[in-house]
């Protein structure tokens, strides 16, 4: 039983492209609907929760019926400018059955950067938190360039989750993943991979475990996951990483059940 788990007030939940799409390309409404169904909820229990949904490219790309995303940047850019507006439609529209609002924010690396532009992030989160509007947040993928990767980009939406759970002092980050966690080795190479049930610093042994990218339309695979629990463990919050495949799960985690690979300083 994790025990401080369950009592997590204010939460980042972040969900990757791979649990939100089907492999064919096609949205998973149904990942989408119990996620949001989970969130409202948590929600009416009197948690803060704030969600980081990558997909734009992936919907976009739905959207315009494109087989893949376009190589050039510029491209891949437009492709996530239909997709946010596309995917922040069906969150809006999920989240309003269940009486809930939500607002859209994206972000670029400047708000770790320049103390101005965090300390305007922070105020925005505080003011939505503060009147139950539910963040739905993903890198500004139209002003994060790749030419210019080092100064803005966040790379990918597991460290952004980090950075908005540092923003928001989160009492816990749950990421969403086609996994069940993190194993001794990458399990869609070695069958024997084995769970890692709890993380307490993130050794070079740790590091090694996290192999290379992941699956068709997730970019980061484990590597982003350890760097994201690495800032998580700096700040003494938690992160816990699980399968995304039934957003439920989220619930038997704030239950305190032992599910996914828990990073947390303390000793169980
Ligand atoms: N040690 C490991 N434990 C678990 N998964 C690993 C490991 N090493 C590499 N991976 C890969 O990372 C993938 C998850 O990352 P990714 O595809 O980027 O998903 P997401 O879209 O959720 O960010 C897994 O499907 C797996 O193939
Ligand atoms: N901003 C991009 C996020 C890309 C990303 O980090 O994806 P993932 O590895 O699925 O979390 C998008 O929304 O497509």
């Amino acid at each position: 039983m994790r025990t401080t788990i369950a009592t997590s007030k204010r939460v980042v939940i972040k969900v990757g492209t791979s649990s939100l799409m089907y492999a064919n390309g096609k949205i998973n409404l149904r990942t989408i609907e119990r996620l949001v169904r989970v969130i409202a909820d948590l929600s009416n229990q009197g948690r803060e929760v704030v969600l980081v949904s990558s997909g734009a490219i992936g919907v976009g790309i739905h959207k315009l019926q494109l087989d893949e995303a376009p190589i050039e940047m510029a491209g891949k850019q437009a492709v996530a400018a239909v997709g946010q507006s596309e995917l922040m439609h069906i969150y809006s529209k999920l989240f309003g059955e269940y009486g809930h609002v939500v607002g859209q924010v994206l972000l670029t690396r400047d708000v770790i950067d320049f103390p101005d532009s965090r300390k305007n992030v922070t105020n925005t989160f505080a003011k939505m938190l503060e009147h139950h509007i539910i963040p739905i947040v993903n890198e500004n993928d139209t002003v994060s360039v790749n030419e210019i990767e080092h100064v803005t980009r966040f790379g990918d939406n597991d460290q952004l989750s980090a950075i908005v759970s540092e923003i928001i002092e989160a009492d816990l980050l749950i990421i969403l993943s086609d996994i069940d966690g993190l194993y001794d080795s990458d399990p869609h190479k070695n069958k024997a991979a084995k769970l890692i049930a709890e993380v307490q610093a993130i050794t070079p042994a740790i590091e090694k475990l996290a192999g290379g990218e992941g699956s068709r339309f997730g970019t980061g695979g484990m590597v982003t996951k350890i760097e994201a629990a690495q800032r998580v463990l700096h700040n003494k919050s938690k992160m816990v990483i699980t399968n995304g495949a039934d957003p439920y799960i989220i619930h038997a985690i704030l239950a305190g059940k032992q599910i996914g690979t828990l990073f947390s300083l303390e000793e169980k």
